[in-house]
Parts: C-alpha cells; sequence; structure tokens
C-alpha cells in the first residue's frame, strides 16, 4: 500500500481537501483528531498528560480540558515540546496500526492527514507528502471564524509550526486552497497520479 501523508499549516484547509480525498474512496487518517481521542481515552497517556499537567486538565467526568491545555501549551515552548513528546509516539504508533488494517484490506493507497508531519519526523515513514496551502492572512480568518477564536491565539500555534514555503519545498505535490472552485480538479488530478504510482510494482 502507497501511504501518503498530507500536511499544512493551521487552517490551510487540510481537513477540507482530506473530505474530497474520501470522495474518491481513499481512507484517511486523521492525526490530529485521533491525538485527542487517545488523550480521552488511553488510560496509559492520561496518566502520564496528568502527571505533567496536573489533575485538571481532565474534568471529572475524565474528559481533556483543550482549552486549558491549549492556554498552557501554545504559550510555553517548554510544556509544548513535553506535550508533543508524550503525545505523537502514541500517535505513530496509532497510525501505524491503523496503516496495517488498511493494507490488509487490500487498500491502494491511504491519506494521513496531520498539521505536523515535517515537524514530527512522521514523513519518513510515508511515501509521499501533499501540502495544502493559503495566504496566511486567509488561514487566520478561517481559523477565527471556525473557532470563533482569537488573532493572536492563531498566531500562537502557527509561530510553533515549520513555516508554509519550507513545506513546500519537501513537497511532492502542493494543493492551493485560495478558492473551492479549484479545488476538486486539483485533488482528482493528484488522486489519478497517486492511483498509478500504487499499482506500479517498482515505484
Ligand atoms: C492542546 C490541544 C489539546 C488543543 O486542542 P484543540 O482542539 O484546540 O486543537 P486541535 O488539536 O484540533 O488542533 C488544531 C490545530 O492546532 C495546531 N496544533 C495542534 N497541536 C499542535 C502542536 N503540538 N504544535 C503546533 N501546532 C499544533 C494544528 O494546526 C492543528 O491542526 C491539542 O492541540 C493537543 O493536544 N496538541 C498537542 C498534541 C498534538 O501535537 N496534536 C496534533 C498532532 S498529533
Ligand atoms: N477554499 C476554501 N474557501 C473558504 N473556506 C474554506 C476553504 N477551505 C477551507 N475553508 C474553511 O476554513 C476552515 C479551515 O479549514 P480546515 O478545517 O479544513 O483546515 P485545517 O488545515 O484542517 O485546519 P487545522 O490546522 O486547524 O486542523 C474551515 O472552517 C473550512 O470550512
Amino acid at each position: 500500500m502507497l501511504k501518503v501523508g498530507i500536511t499544512g499549516g493551521i487552517g490551510s484547509g487540510k481537513s477540507t481537501v482530506c473530505r474530497l480525498f474520501e470522495k474518491f474512496g481513499v481512507p484517511v487518517y486523521y492525526a490530529d483528531d485521533r491525538a485527542k481521542w487517545l488523550m480521552n481515552y488511553q488510560e496509559d497517556l492520561k496518566t502520564k498528560i496528568q502527571k505533567e499537567f496536573g489533575v485538571g486538565v481532565y474534568d471529572e467526568d475524565g474528559r481533556l480540558n483543550r482549552e486549558y491545555l491549549a492556554g498552557i501549551v501554545f504559550n510555553n515552548k517548554a510544556k509544548l515540546e513535553t506535550l508533543n513528546a508524550i503525545v505523537h509516539p502514541a500517535v505513530f504508533d496509532d497510525g501505524k496500526n491503523w496503516q496495517e488494517e488498511q493494507e490488509a484490506l487490500g487498500v491502494n493507497y491511504s491519506l494521513k492527514e496531520a498539521a505536523l508531519l515535517f515537524e514530527t519526523g512522521s514523513y519518513a515513514s510515508l511515501d509521499k507528502i501533499i501540502v495544502v496551502t493559503a495566504p496566511e492572512d486567509m488561514r487566520i480568518k478561517r481559523v477565527m471564524e471556525r473557532d470563533n477564536t482569537t488573532e493572536e491565539a492563531v498566531r500562537a500555534r502557527m509561530s510553533k509550526q515549520m513555516p508554509q514555503e519550507e513545506k513546500v519545498k519537501k513537497a511532492n505535490y502542493v494543493i492551493d486552497n485560495t478558492a473551492w472552485e479549484s479545488l476538486r480538479a486539483q485533488v482528482s488530478k493528484i488522486h489519478e497520479d497517486l492511483l498509478y504510482y500504487a499499482k506500479r510494482p517498482n515505484r
């Protein structure tokens, strides 16, 4: 199975693009969503997070208080590094299991969507990388509207990510998500290309 990664900075439109790939029948692993699931339900991970960030990071029902944790880590480099070091290996293992399941199902190629593919080093386990881009001011505006948050909060996360132009240099494919109109055609073209690669024995 060809393993394809899809990344892009905050608000670039990764999830939006992935939903189009899903329409072509491509299975997608959403690392950011899965990370949150694991942080809520994997006891091992919960214990480590609580030990590091205090019991207040989970509410009485044992659910992660994301706003509280975001307030800590996106304003403190060392704390973010600590959280990343706890969460990223667990997500990597979970993603690997998912890929193996897809492979067993006979899937041609699968997608792994993550905000941090290059930053975590997980790109190295993937065969091709797609980077989704949009102008910075547009990304900020979209996230502010989607999450009802401030420009400052979006910039705090952005500053912890590899700059867009660097990601583009490392990409096999770039999807420009400035507008809806051309999105489907860009996805369709890349999908055809990936199917072609996936079926080549010596790719
Ligand atoms: C702090 C948390 C709980 C805040 O949750 P929240 O629902 O507000 O954000 P969510 O996880 O949906 O992320 C939204 C966007 O924020 C940015 N972001 C998230 N985590 C990080 C990070 N560690 N570094 C830089 N940017 C990040 C990404 O662009 C991401 O797409 C959460 O972001 C988190 O646990 N982050 C650390 C683990 C992580 O890196 N997860 C994502 C990749 S596996
Ligand atoms: N081409 C577009 N035109 C207008 N709005 C868009 C476009 N693409 C995405 N959006 C909107 O912008 C917001 C961010 O998109 P999306 O959630 O797909 O980005 P993301 O890269 O997955 O974000 P994050 O890094 O925060 O996980 C969403 O509200 C989405 O509906």
